[in-house]
C-alpha cells in the first residue's frame, strides 16, 4: 500500500479500512509533521552540538520548532524543554517540585517536613504512579482530590482546602482523557498565586501550578499567560505530531525551578540531555504550526461532528437507553470527546466493540485496556454508576472524521447491540 498522504488516508490505511475514533489515545501524525520529519532525517542529520554546518543546520531547525512551540502555548521559546513525550514531561515536574522543595530548606530536616503534592483523582497515569511512588517511599505526601459527580470536575475550593503549609505543587489536567472535562486551571492557579503571596511573607514555601495540557491541545485555546501556570505539558501525539513532547517552564531556572533527571552533554541547557531528537522535534514544531494556525477551525468540525454523533446515538438507540457519561452541569468539555454508555445487561463496553465490524474506539484510557472488564476508576470516580460505567464506550473524533463515518458507526453499533440482546 503507498504511503499515506492526507490523515484520512493515513487513519485508515492504520485502521485496515475501519473508522478510527479513538483520537485521544493517539492520532495519525499530519502529512506535513510526516514531510518535516522525513526532511530532516534526510538533509538534517548533523549533532545540533556540533559547531560546523551540518551541525549548526540541525540546531537551527531545532530552534525553529522551539519557536513553533512556544507561539503554539502562548510562551516564549527560551520556555520550551524538549522531551521524550508527557510521561517524562509530567515527571520532571514532580521531581523538579519536590527537590526544589528539598533544597529550599535553609538546612537539612529544618522542620518543614516532607513536601506535599495536590492532583486530581482523575490524572494520567504519568502524575498519578509518580506520586504514589514517592508516597510509597515516604519522599513525598499526596492529595487526590476527588471530582465532584455533579461537574464532574475538580473543583478550586477542594483543592485549595487540601493545600498544607508544606504544599510545594498543584497539579491539574487541562482536560481529561476520558470524560473530556475541562478543568478550572486558570482560577485555580489565580488563586495559588494569590495565597503565595501570603505563604511567602510567613516563609512557607511556594506552590509551583502545572497542568497537563495532553488532551486539549489543538481542540481548544491553549494560552500560558491566560492559564497562569508555571508549567505545562505538550504531547505530540495527541495532536497529529510525532511521539515526543515538551515541557513549558515560565523562565526555567529563573523564575521557576527546573531539576534535570538526566545528567549528560549538556543539551537543553543541561535540563534534558541527551543528543536531540532533531527529526522528531522538526514534526513536532509542524504540528504546533498548524494548531496555532486551524485550532479553531478544528475545534468547530469536530464540536459539528460529536455533537452529531450524540443525536445520531439518541436518536438510534432512545434517549432513555443512552447515558452521556461526561454531559455535567457546568461543565465545559472537549469539542471532540463522546463518553456514554448503552444501557442493558450485556452490552459491557468491550463487548460492544467486540461486535463492532467498522469502530474502533475505547472504552477507556488505551494504558488502562489491560484492565479486564473493570469499570474505568476515572469514570466512577466522578459518579457514574457502576453498572453505567461497565458499559461505557469513549469515541473521541479527530480533524478529519465525517458525518458520514458517525451514520457508519452509528449503524455498526445499532447492529452490534441487536447481536448481543438477541443473545441475552
Ligand atoms: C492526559 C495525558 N497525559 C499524559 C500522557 C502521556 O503522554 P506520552 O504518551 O507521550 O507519555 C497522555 C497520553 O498518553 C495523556 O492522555
Ligand atoms: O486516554 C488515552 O487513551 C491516552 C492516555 Se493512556
Amino acid at each position: 500500500m503507498g504511503a499515506a498522504t492526507e490523515p484520512a488516508e493515513a487513519r485508515r490505511d492504520a485502521a485496515e479500512g475501519r473508522i478510527y475514533l479513538d483520537h485521544n489515545a493517539t492520532t495519525p501524525l499530519a502529512p506535513e509533521a510526516a514531510q518535516a520529519v522525513r526532511d530532516a532525517m534526510l538533509q538534517a542529520w548533523g549533532n545540533p552540538s556540533s559547531s560546523h554546518p551540518a551541525g549548526r543546520k540541525a540546531k537551527e531547525l531545532i530552534g525553529c520548532a522551539r519557536e513553533s512551540l512556544a507561539r503554539m502555548v502562548g510562551g516564549r521559546p527560551e520556555d520550551i524543554v524538549f522531551t521524550s513525550g508527557g510521561t517524562e514531561a509530567n515527571n520532571m515536574v514532580i521531581h523538579t517540585a519536590r527537590r526544589h522543595f528539598c533544597e529550599s530548606q535553609a538546612r537539612p530536616g529544618d522542620g518543614r517536613g516532607t513536601p506535599h503534592i495536590v492532583t486530581s483523582s482523575v490524572e494520567h497515569d504519568s502524575i498519578r504512579l509518580p506520586l504514589e511512588q514517592l508516597v510509597k517511599e515516604s519522599l513525598a505526601e499526596a492529595t487526590f482530590v476527588a471530582v465532584s459527580p455533579q461537574s464532574g470536575r475538580a473543583e478550586v475550593d477542594d483543592v485549595l482546602a487540601a493545600i498544607r503549609p508544606t504544599t510545594c505543587l498543584v497539579s491539574i489536567m487541562l482536560a481529561n482523557n476520558e470524560t473530556g472535562v475541562i478543568m478550572p486551571v486558570t482560577e485555580l492557579s489565580q488563586r495559588v498565586h494569590a495565597l503565595n503571596q501570603w505563604r511567602v511573607a510567613e516563609g512557607l514555601p511556594r506552590i509551583l501550578v502545572h497542568t497537563d495540557a495532553a488532551q486539549m491541545i489543538g481542540k481548544g485555546r491553549v494560552d500560558v499567560q491566560e492559564l497562569g501556570v508555571d508549567y505545562l505539558t505538550i504531547v505530540g501525539h495527541k495532536f497529529y505530531g510525532p511521539r515526543i513532547g515538551a515541557l513549558y517552564v515560565r523562565g526555567p531556572g529563573t523564575t521557576t525551578p527546573l531539576h534535570p533527571m538526566l545528567f549528560g552533554g549538556g543539551q537543553e541547557r543541561s535540563f534534558r540531555p541527551g543528543t536531540e531528537n532533531t527529526p522528531m522535534i522538526a514534526g513536532l514544531g509542524q504540528a504546533a504550526e498548524l494548531v496555532s494556525k486551524n485550532w479553531e477551525a478544528y475545534k468547530a468540525h469536530m464540536q459539528d461532528v460529536r455533537d452529531y454523533l450524540e443525536a445520531r446515538l439518541e436518536a438510534s438507540f432512545g434517549k432513555q437507553r443512552i447515558h452521556l457519561n461526561s454531559h455535567f452541569t457546568g461543565s465545559k468539555r472537549l469539542c471532540n470527546t463522546s463518553n456514554f454508555s448503552i444501557l442493558g445487561p450485556g452490552l459491557q463496553g468491550r463487548r460492544v466493540l467486540s461486535h463492532c465490524k467498522m469502530l474502533l474506539a475505547s472504552v477507556g484510557a488505551a494504558c488502562h485496556s489491560e484492565k479486564g472488564d473493570r469499570p474505568s476508576a476515572i469514570l466512577l470516580s466522578c459518579g457514574i454508576p457502576y453498572d453505567v460505567a461497565q458499559n461505557a464506550l469513549r469515541l473521541s473524533v479527530g480533524r478529519d472524521t465525517t458525518r458520514a463515518e458517525v451514520d457508519l458507526v452509528v449503524q455498526d453499533l445499532v447492529q452490534a447491540v441487536a447481536q448481543l440482546d438477541q443473545d441475552q
